[in-house]
Formats: structure tokens, C-alpha cells, sequence
């Protein structure tokens, strides 16, 4: 058997940053070509199950840490496309985008630079403003189509875009939050992007290890999720006594379509009685409050909602012993 390794996480600093990113914008508007251009080749993770989550995860781009600056992880998600509603279903359709887009930290509505500013992209805007206080950058794409006078005037007009349709009062005062050209054939800017981008995360943990993931990368991240909140504030206690199993993810049956429901059952293992103790805490306070913490967070990954049921158990010395990892799958 392969020696069992825990996913990886990069280490970080205080002032590390992840969060989630939405990107917007007519169909052809080069969304996927710059989300490939920003993740890189490999796209780390696509999601095998979408039908249990809202949020289809693209790719994640891994900033590494140097001397200057903080490491960080943009997390780029997949939202169902917003249109121009011509049904009721569609109206609702948004309204569900928009639901969902009300889960990530920032929003870059993708526009072509060689294109005119249309009533497609006057909708968007206007529905955009159901999220206040949502930075939104706008991604001025292709800009190797056409010649830099013409993309001075296309910048103007979709500043002008901004001011007229996503800010407002009680919305974005001053429309976009940035504006960036960027062309993701040509490679230019790109890094720009992911720079802004990066700067709008919230600080906070590595939400996903880096490198290539599993066939189930959801478990994996949940997982991390709940070992995470099972970590806080006994870090130096217990930094390596803990692993964290999933037995099983499936979407509660006999949900309505709009109210779906993740069932999540999780073991967390402990080496010791002792440890177990301090997981679970005075009558189930502990594990009350990881309980908690962790269905947070994997609600947020996942967008859709979660019933957690958690378990603690004394596998002992479950880090040196191959018949043990077997058993827990590994
Ligand atoms: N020249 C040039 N073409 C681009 C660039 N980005 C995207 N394209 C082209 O524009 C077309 C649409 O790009 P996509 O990335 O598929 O657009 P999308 O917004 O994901 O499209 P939907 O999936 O329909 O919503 C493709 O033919 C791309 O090759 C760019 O930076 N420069």
C-alpha cells in the first residue's frame, strides 16, 4: 500500500488570503479561456457532482508565498449563467444566481473588449446590484482584437456602464471596483487580474491543498474542513492527532429541486481517550462548536446546505499502523 499522506496544505502566514470568485458575462464573453489562463493548464479540480452543489469549482490559482508578499488562493467557482430572463423560469433561474453569487467574495463580469456594450450587458449590471457591497470587477477580455485607441473608448464606456448600472445608493457607489483589460490568448494582464482579484479574499487559511486532487475532491476539502475546525485552539496540543474520514456525502432524499440538502457523515480520529476528551469538551460543547464551524464552511464550498453528523473515535496510532489507514480507506 501507498504510503498514506495527508492532502497538503500550503503553510501560511496571518495575512494569507482565499476566498471565491464568480465569473460573469454574456455567453462567448471568454469566461473559461481566462479561467484556464489564470489556473493554468492543469485545472485542479472540476467536480465530479455537480447535481450535490451549486457551485461547480474550475480551477484554483495557488499563490505561492515570497518575501514580499503573503501567499494566497483564489478559488474560481462556476454559477449557472446569468441571461435575460424572457420566462418566469428564467427570472427565477436569476434570482437562484444571484442567490449563489451572493456566496463568493468578489465577482468579475467578463465583457469583450470588441464587442459594444449591450442590453445583454446593461441586465447583468442591473442585476448585479442585488449584491451590494459585492466588490465587482469588471474584465475588459480580448484585448488583443482590436487596437488600443478603440480599447481606450470600450474602457470609457464600461466605466460609464458601471456608473450608471451598478452603482446607486445602497449598491456600488462607484460602480466597478476595478477595471481591468486583459487578454488570456495573448497572456496579457493576466497576472493583473489575479493580483486585484487576490486583493479582495478575505485573510484567512488555505481553503484546498495545493497540487493535483483526487477523484473526490470534494470529500477531500471537506474533510480538511472539519479537521481545520477540529484544530482550533488545541493546534499545539494535538497538531497531528487528528485525521478526518468521510463515511458518506449524498444529497438527502425527497428534497424540492430548490431546497436541496447534503447529508454529510464524518468521523474525526483521535490517537488517545484523552484527545477524544478534548475534542468532544464538557458535554459536547467542543464538538458542538466544530460541528458548527466546519457545516459553515462547507456549506460556503459547496453552496448547497448540510446536515453534519460527527463522530469522534479512538483509533490508536492510526498514523503508523497500514491495517488501520486500510480501514478507513485510505
Ligand atoms: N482573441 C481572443 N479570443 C478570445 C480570448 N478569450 C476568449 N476568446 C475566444 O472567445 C470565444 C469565447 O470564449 P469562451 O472562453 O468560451 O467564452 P465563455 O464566456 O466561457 O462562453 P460561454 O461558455 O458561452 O459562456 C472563444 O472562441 C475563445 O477562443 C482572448 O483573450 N483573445
Amino acid at each position: 500500500m501507498n504510503e498514506f499522506e495527508l492532502p497538503e496544505f500550503p503553510e501560511y502566514t496571518e495575512d494569507y488570503r482565499a476566498g471565491f470568485v464568480s465569473f460573469v458575462g454574456r455567453p462567448n464573453a471568454g469566461k473559461s479561456t481566462l479561467t484556464n489562463a489564470l489556473v493554468g493548464e492543469k485545472v485542479a479540480i472540476t467536480s465530479s457532482k455537480p447535481q450535490t452543489t451549486r457551485h461547480t469549482i474550475r480551477g484554483i490559482v495557488h499563490r505561492p508565498q515570497t518575501e514580499d508578499t503573503p501567499g494566497a488562493q483564489l478559488v474560481l467557482v462556476d454559477t449557472p449563467g446569468l441571461h435575460r430572463p424572457r420566462t418566469l423560469l428564467g427570472s427565477r433561474l436569476n434570482d437562484l444566481v444571484i442567490d449563489t453569487l451572493s456566496e463568493v467574495d468578489a465577482v468579475g463580469f467578463c465583457i469583450p473588449a470588441d464587442e459594444k456594450v449591450g442590453p445583454g450587458d446593461k441586465f447583468i449590471a442591473g442585476q448585479l446590484t442585488k449584491l451590494p457591497h459585492k466588490p465587482v470587477v469588471a474584465l475588459v477580455t480580448k484585448t488583443d482584437k482590436l487596437p488600443k485607441k478603440e480599447l481606450a473608448e470600450q474602457l470609457m464606456a464600461i466605466d460609464q456602464l458601471g456608473r450608471e448600472h451598478l452603482a446607486g445608493e445602497g449598491k456600488q457607489a462607484d460602480g466597478f471596483a476595478a477595471i481591468i483589460p486583459v487578454s488570456a490568448v495573448a497572456g496579457e494582464q493576466v497576472d493583473v487580474v489575479a493580483d486585484e482579484l487576490i486583493a479582495m479574499m478575505p485573510t484567512s487559511p488555505p481553503l484546498y491543498p495545493t497540487g493535483e486532487l483526487t477523484d473526490e475532491p470534494e470529500q477531500v476539502m471537506v474533510a480538511e474542513l472539519i479537521r481545520e475546525a477540529a484544530l482550533e485552539d488545541v493546534r499545539d496540543e494535538l497538531p497531528h492527532s487528528i485525521a478526518v474520514t468521510i463515511e458518506e456525502m449524498i444529497p438527502r432524499e425527497d428534497r424540492p429541486e430548490d431546497k436541496p440538502l447534503l447529508d454529510v457523515h464524518a468521523t474525526i480520529h483521535v490517537e488517545r481517550d484523552s484527545q477524544k476528551a478534548i475534542i468532544i469538551g464538557r458535554r459536547g460543547s467542543r464538538l458542538k462548536e466544530i460541528g458548527s464551524q466546519a457545516r459553515a464552511g462547507i456549506t460556503k464550498l459547496l453552496g448547497t446546505p448540510v446536515y453534519l453528523d460527527l463522530h469522534v473515535k479512538v483509533t490508536k496510532e492510526w498514523q503508523r499502523d497500514p491495517k488501520k489507514l486500510n480501514r478507513l480507506g485510505f
